[in-house]
């Protein structure tokens, strides 16, 4: 399907029951467990949840980096309509990885080279993928330099990553997965190493190419209050599944399951004077056997008889859902809707 195909509002990335396992030592791991999210166009998408919930993972499928010994076990990723699984898919994705699709990494130490130059880094990108001749992949590369906000463009070509500091080396990164024009960036932890004046700046690019270049972002991280800044929508993950998802101003003033609710009460607001956070008591779930009922039931303040079987997610409002048999909201927000079954 090519894009004038396509209508505007047809999701442009779209995972389908994705499952992904990993064969180690301590047995197989359920790293992702029928996965199901979409992408439209323009859209920033939030995956939050806590170390080990899967967000990497998802992203890493998407961009073909599941290596040995994870494979995608089930399920389906789909760009502008078509596989990018199986050997087609494979073909199709290697057009597709790098230019339609980019991805911003949480350390650009581990993605950039130490002993090239950054100029020499970009300029690769566009020679390889573009076609551009040396001459004009400089020309370019300065021109990605100052559209990350970087000063003095052309002599910065010429430094090595660590004559950058950290904020400035992850504006690098964000350059080198603009070169192409990307409809889609993933950018995964992508300030989680910096102080907070600096993420806050490197949040600021985000939303700003966003606007200017119509981006797609997902953006993975553990913070809500990231999400909140920067997010039209969010997906809650919680050992390999989404277990809440939707417009994420709504899903912050309405958490209909009680680990969203959990992860709120332990993020600091800043309209709130609290002494203390609440975390949420106890452990994620074991990968290798995860409970067979509702995965949070160990932990969840709520948990009954009915969680000994395992929810699917479901519509509790119209742009909202969750996977929970008892899901709540406070007393002054939306009645939910009865839950039915969407997928
Ligand atoms: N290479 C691997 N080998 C074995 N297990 C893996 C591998 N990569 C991921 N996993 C497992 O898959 C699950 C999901 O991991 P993932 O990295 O996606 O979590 P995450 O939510 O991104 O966490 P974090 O915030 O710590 O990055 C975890 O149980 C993890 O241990």
């Amino acid at each position: 399907m090519n894009i004038s195909a396509m209508s505007n509002n047809e999701p442009l990335l779209e995972i389908d029951r994705l499952k992904v396992e990993f064969d180690t030592r301590r047995g197989l791991v359920q790293g992702l467990r029928g996965v199901t999210l979409s992408i439209g166009r323009g859209e920033t998408l939030g995956v939050v949840g806590e170390s080990g919930s899967g967000k990497s993972v998802t992203a890493q499928a998407v961009m073909g980096l599941i290596d040995m010994p994870g494979r995608i076990a089930s399920g389906d990723i789909r760009w502008k309509g078509r596989s990018l699984l199986g050997a087609d898919g494979e073909r199709y994705a290697r057009d597709i990885r790098g230019k339609e699709v980019a991805m911003v990494f949480q350390d650009p130490m581990t993605s950039l080279n130490p002993v090239l130059r950054v100029g020499t880094q970009i300029g690769e990108v566009l020679e390889r993928h573009l076609g551009m001749t040396r001459k004009q992949a400089r020309t370019r590369s300065e021109e990605l330099l100052a559209a990350v906000g970087i000063s003095a463009p052309g002599r910065r070509l010429d430094q090595h990553p660590h004559e950058f500091s950290g904020g400035m080396r992850q504006r690098v990164m964000i350059a080198m997965a603009i070169a192409c024009e990307p409809q889609l960036l993933i950018a995964d932890e992508p300030t989680t190493a910096l102080d907070v004046t600096i993420q806050a700046q490197i949040l600021e690019l985000l939303a700003e190419l966003q606007q200017s270049l119509g981006l797609s972002i997902v953006l993975i991280t553990h913070d809500l209050g990231v999400v909140a800044g920067l997010c039209h929508r969010v997906a809650v993950m919680y050992a390999g599944q989404i277990i809440e998802t939707g417009q994420a101003e709504d899903v912050f003033e309405r958490p209909a399951h009680p680990y969203t609710q959990g992860l709120l009460r332990s993020t600091p607001r800043l309209d709130e004077v609290s002494d203390r956070l609440i975390s949420i008591d106890g452990t994620p779930p074991n990968l290798v056997t995860p409970p067979d009922g509702c995965s949070f039931q160990q932990r969840c303040p709520l948990s009954g008889e009915a969680c000994k079987k395992a929810p699917q997610l479901a519509h509790i409002r119209p742009d909202a859902e969750a996977a929970c048999w008892q899901p709540s909201t406070p007393a002054w927000a939306t009645p939910l809707m009865t839950p039915s079954i969407s997928h």
